[in-house]
């Protein structure tokens, strides 16, 4: 990703080099003035440039201009606080136009940068039953780089979900017909939890209660109709920001901090409640759990850090082979767990012996060169009633047999 920053003072344009380098793996070119900035746009294909208002040879702001006539996002980063100029350089179709301030306007606007980068993969859906209101708002969200669906109404909009269930923003107006914005956020509530999707509501409408009804009923906010285009972009982020942390929270609490697959708590809080209605509504259910031979010699040998490069690799692996269709958790140390649903014991042996072999016979590649390693496996299938504690005590003595019978190989658990 390449960045262009059209600054003349040498202050300004190092710090933003050195924000913009922290905060993104991108290269900066710095332009002191609207020729070399000409030449630079001719030559480079740039994700986003960050303007200075007042350049030696462009007084007027005339590089802005230049760089939205390219299709380039632009920052406006001035010294200079004028409204009208403001107004009309937003209107033009700029991203922000931030002031120097002080150092928070450069954090603000690296972080900007950043939030551009990750609006890209970001599904936003408008649904809105005014045409002129609905392309505003995708003006908006475009300027911002995000990806805007749209839908007429509240029907439309869950059928839209439907399809693209990795929308991560609604935006919704409140008057719609067939489906009005309070029936479509209580219909995508049941789907979609706070952690997966944002919604924001929208209404022309004076009446001061719809704010707190909108919230109730699960929008994380509201804006009043018409709104000023920079509250609506703050909204938009903040909300953004917050379904970040707490995408973030989420994943601290249930994937393994070393491997990044999923953890003990979430295998528990998956399987420990309802077990017998979720074994009866998907089949059987069968789980492995996987030990690596003697882990202690490879800490011994090569090292700690080495240690956990090859747990690293060994959960990469295991999620590679059984991630798509199973839950593969990381129990602790070097012992993991796969549930196999749906699956019969025949079917999990042989998956779990194959991947014994594979991993005898593939070395793992660490920075202190290769590593062989093997895994003692105990296997449990369900039995009626059962809980998961049992079940897991029952692998845990089929593991226990593996590693006594010389390890590296499958031992199926006694029914
Ligand atoms: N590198 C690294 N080592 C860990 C981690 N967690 C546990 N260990 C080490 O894993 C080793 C497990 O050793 P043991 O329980 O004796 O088992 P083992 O050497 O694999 O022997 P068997 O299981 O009997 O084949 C210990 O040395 C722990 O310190 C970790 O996160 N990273």
């Amino acid at each position: 990703m390449r960045i262009l920053v059209v600054e003349d003072s040498k202050v300004v344009s190092k710090v933003m080099r050195h924000l913009l380098t922290q905060e993104l793996n991108c290269d900066v070119d710095i332009a002191p003035d609207l020729a070399q900035a000409r030449q630079l746009l001719a030559s480079n294909d740039y994700f986003v440039a960050i303007t200075d208002l007042n350049l030696p040879d462009a007084p007027e702001g005339e590089v802005v201009k230049l760089v939205l006539a390219q299709q380039i996002p632009c920052i406006v980063l001035t010294g200079s606080w004028n409204p009208l100029e403001r107004k009309r350089l937003l209107q033009l179709g700029i991203v922000d136009y931030v002031l120097k301030e002080n150092r928070f306007s450069y954090q603000y606007t690296a972080r900007l940068v950043k939030r551009l980068q990750r609006n890209q993969c970001v599904k936003v859906l408008v649904a809105d039953d005014s045409v002129v209101s609905r392309k505003y708002i995708r003006s908006l969200l475009e300027q911002h780089l995000f990806q805007v669906i749209e839908a007429d109404d509240g029907l439309a909009a869950l059928d839209t979900l439907q399809d693209n269930p990795d929308i991560k923003l609604l935006i919704t107006d409140y008057n719609m017909p067939r489906m009005d914005g309070f029936g479509l956020i209580i219909n995508v509530r049941e789907q979609f939890s706070r952690e997966e999707m944002a919604i924001i509501g929208l209404s022309s409408d004076s009446d001061q209660s719809l704010s707190a009804r909108f919230i109730k009923n699960g929008a994380n906010d509201f804006l009043q109709k018409p709104f000023v285009h920079e509250e609506f972009h703050c909204r938009v982020l903040n909300t953004l920001d917050a379904l970040d942390m707490m995408t973030k929270l989420w994943e601290q609490a249930n994937l393994d901090y070393l491997t990044n697959v999923f953890n003990r708590r979430y295998f528990f809080n998956l399987y420990e409640q309802k077990l017998p209605s979720r074994v009866e509504s998907q089949g059987e259910l069968s789980l492995g759990l996987l030990d690596i031979d003697y882990f202690k010699k490879v800490n011994d040998t090569y090292g700690h850090d080495v240690g956990d490069e090859v747990l690293v690799e060994f959960a990469a692996r295991l999620t590679q082979s059984f991630g798509q269709r199973f839950c593969v958790a990381r129990f602790g140390g070097e012992e993991f767990v796969v549930a196999f649903k749906g699956l019969n014991i025949e079917k999990t042996f042989t998956l779990l012996d194959c991947f014994r072999t594979q991993l005898e016979s593939t070395p793992i590649i660490t920075s202190n060169g290769k590593v062989t390693i093997t895994v003692s496996t105990g296997l449990a299938t369900y039995r009626s009633s059962e809980t998961i504690d049992n079940m897991l005590r029952r692998a845990d003595l089929a593991l226990y047999n593996a590693k006594a019978s010389g390890r590296n190989t499958v031992c199926i658990a006694q029914t």
